[in-house]
């Protein structure tokens, strides 16, 4: 293995799963393989980039410092010569952390000093000016982020943001700097290092922006941040002759599906909108579930009875909702019984024959996935910016693992038909 991620949720390892494996056009990618948490075994011997998905973006800061590191030292035993800490392109975090502390653990144990730190993702919208992230033509504060159900994000300057998380000075380097190009761009990281700076936020308006701070990190131990930042990394292999650029064929899965929905981000419900035009779906009562008078059996039943349909399941809501849930109930309890929920389904779907299952939310997906135990998973095409089709290695299972905010309005049947085989 070259190159190794740690990604703190599932579904933005899958958006960097996918970006490795696409590289850019005509140069080709890494052979790629997403693995749900830290594998006991050696990875497959002809993965080139290993994505290690942690579930880690919600939990203490402590725990998931540890569970980075020791998904370091897995990845470095794989052979990594390369590692990247893979974020949220909205930067999802509290101000007690995760990113802050588990950058800067990874930092330390690699010994290196001026890591880049960049969400940017342009083709989603996601840039940064002046260390300020936005999401369009929005501040991230002003974008819906601000109402997250678990990482509202109330800041756009990620330096203070950062800063408040982290133990060492946090830097800058501007889109002045990064518009010269690679020389000077890894000047400037060698100048935050020497000041003491451990993460270093970049400015990236543009994929542009992004090639070049890769090409200035081609020999860097380390790199955070979005899946953006890995879009100019295959080809630093390929250059060198370590990696040949070649894709990985996607044969496609015949059989049953399921579509279940935990995001309550504004682009997830409206493709629960779309798709409940003309789809059977079953909205979740979140009460119900926190009383105990729906359980995973009935979900289960109208996912299984609306088979061929393309049914599904969601308990997606707007913030007044989610909020008067959390008020009720505690933020924490009922995530953790939707995650519990919508886990259980998603096992009793897969003994009951399910081949194709999407899943949209990161902390949802994480949970989904964790539950399926699949082990690891090769990466097919790309369905929308940031969402491939996964595989496990027997071809028995294509998921969709969906950040929230990603995909477009027909994002859930257009799914379910690209996994299908032709
Ligand atoms: N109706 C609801 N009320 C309260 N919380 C909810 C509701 N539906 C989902 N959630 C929780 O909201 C969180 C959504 O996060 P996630 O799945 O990561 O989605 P996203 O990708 O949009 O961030 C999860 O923890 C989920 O359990
Ligand atoms: O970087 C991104 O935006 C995604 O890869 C991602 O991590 C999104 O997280 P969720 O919205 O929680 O799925």
């Amino acid at each position: 293995m070259l190159l190794g991620v740690i990604a703190d949720d599932f579904t933005g390892a899958s958006d960097i799963a996918n970006t490795l494996s696409k590289g850019i056009p005509n140069q080709g990618g890494l052979r790629t393989a997403q693995f749900m948490g830290i594998p006991d075994t050696p990875a497959p011997t002809d993965v080139e980039a290993g994505v290690v998905a942690l579930k880690s973006r919600s939990i203490p800061a402590a725990e998931a410092v540890e569970q980075s590191l020791t998904a370091l030292d897995w990845l470095r035993a794989q052979g990594c010569r390369q590692i990247v800490f893979k974020y949220c392109s909205t930067f999802d975090s509290t101000p007690d952390g995760n990113i802050g502390p588990v950058g800067e653990a990874l930092a330390h144990a690699l010994d290196a000093k001026g890591v880049i730190a960049c969400p940017a993702f342009p083709t989603m919208g996601r840039t940064i000016h002046q260390g300020h992230l936005f999401v369009h033509d929005r501040l991230l504060n002003q974008s819906g982020m601000e109402k997250h159900p678990l990482t509202p994000m109330t800041d756009p300057d990620l330096r203070r943001w950062l800063g408040r998380q982290c133990q060492d000075p946090v830097g800058l380097v501007a889109a002045s700097l990064v518009r010269q190009g690679r020389d000077v761009v890894r000047q400037a990281f060698a100048g935050a290092a020497q000041r003491g700076e451990t993460l270093v936020i970049a400015d990236a308006a543009t994929d542009e922006d992004l090639l070049v701070l890769a090409q200035a990190a081609a020999d860097a131990p380390l790199l955070t941040g979005g899946s953006g930042i890995a879009l100019g990394l295959p080809a630093n292999f390929i250059a060198r002759g370590e990696a040949d650029g070649a894709g990985v064929a996607f044969d496609g899965v015949a059989g049953p599906e399921a579509i279940l929905a935990g995001s309550c981000s504004g682009a997830t419900r409206g493709q629960i909108d779309l798709h409940a035009s003309n789809h059977p779906v079953l909205r979740i009562d979140v009460d119900a579930v926190m009383t105990g008078r729906l359980q995973a059996e009935e979900v289960v039943r109208f996912l299984f009875d609306n088979s061929g349909q393309a049914p599904l399941a969601y308990s997606s809501s707007p913030p007044e909702v989610v909020a008067a849930m959390q008020d009720q109930y505690g933020r924490e309890a009922v995530s953790d019984r939707l995650d519990t929920l919508f886990a259980d389904v998603a096992v009793a779907m897969r003994r009951k024959g399910v081949r194709r299952l999407i899943v949209a939310g990161g902390e949802t997906s994480s949970a989904v996935a964790q539950a399926l135990e699949l082990g690891a998973l090769a990466i097919g095409p790309e369905i929308d910016p940031g969402v491939p089709i996964l595989t496990d290695m027997d071809n028995t299972i294509a998921l969709a693992l969906k950040s929230g905010n990603f995909g477009a309005p027909d994002f859930f049947a257009k799914a379910l038909q690209r996994m299908e085989r032709p």
